[in-house]
């Protein structure tokens, strides 16, 4: 259960949050994979070049070739969860399809509002009091999948995007490496479009709780 395999196209900040819990022995897991739609993205210089992979996805058409070759070169290092962390690509059906279930997304936003990108922005935009980060299970539509936890941040007089980002990124880090913990410890799984925690459905999300970042709070009933 502790393979995990990481798909970023960007930094991959909430990678290395994943590599310093596993460094500091607070998550048992390995990361047996890092996989990117863009060639050189920062987040494959976090892990050794032997655990990377990745190719311009813009260069593949039509789109469903490049998901397939990623599914492949996936399943070749056998994880047994695999996370987007800040991966900013549609993943198709037959993606899905092949890992559901062990596929989990941290979004920037507290869904379901906000699905999509530019969510600091849209939230500052509709005058939102609070924003935040989800982590949930991916299903082929767009951020609808079944969230697992979430973590909550006031939004500020002045707020600009960027201020908003980065209050959340700060919260998407522990929220992450919480969550898979509990992957790795076989607490969670996807069932149909909801999620079950120690075999109990949950009826709502599991919420970081700001005092302590390492632990997540149930629901309150
Ligand atoms: N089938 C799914 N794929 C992905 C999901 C999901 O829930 N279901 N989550 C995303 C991550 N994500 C937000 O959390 C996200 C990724 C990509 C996009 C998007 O619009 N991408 C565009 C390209 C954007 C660009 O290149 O700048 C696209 O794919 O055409 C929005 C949200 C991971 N994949
Ligand atoms: N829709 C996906 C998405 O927007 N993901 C977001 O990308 C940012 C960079 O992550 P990183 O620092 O881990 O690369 C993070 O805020 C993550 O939630």
């Amino acid at each position: 259960m502790r393979r995990i395999a990481v798909l970023a196209s960007g930094r991959g900040s909430n990678l290395q949050a994943l590599l310093d819990a596993i460094t500091a022995r607070t998550l048992d897991a390995d990361i047996v994979g890092v996989f990117s739609d863009r060639l050189h993205a920062p987040a494959l210089e976090r892990v050794p070049v032997e655990l990377r992979w990745s190719r311009d996805a813009k260069a593949y058409s039509p789109r469903a070739e490049f998901d397939a070759e990623l599914a492949d070169a996936l399943d070749a290092v056998r994880p047994d969860w695999v996370v987007c962390a800040g991966y900013l690509r549609l993943l198709d059906e037959r993606f899905v399809a092949r890992f559901r279930g062990r596929l989990l997304n941290i979004h920037p936003s507290l869904l379901p509002a906000y699905r999509g990108l530019k969510t600091h922005a849209r939230a500052l935009a509709d005058g939102a009091a609070e924003h935040g980060a989800s982590v949930h299970f991916v299903s082929p539509e767009l951020d609808a999948g079944a969230v697992v936890a979430q973590a909550r941040v006031p939004i500020l007089a002045g707020d600009t995007p960027d201020a908003l980002a980065e209050r959340v990124l700060a919260v998407e880090h522990p929220l992450l490496v919480q969550v898979v913990r509990l992957a790795v410890a076989g607490r969670i799984a996807e069932q149909g479009d909801s999620v079950t925690f120690d075999g109990h459905p949950l009826l709502a999300p599991l919420t970081l709780d700001s005092a302590d970042p390492d632990c997540l709070a149930l629901p309150t009933r």
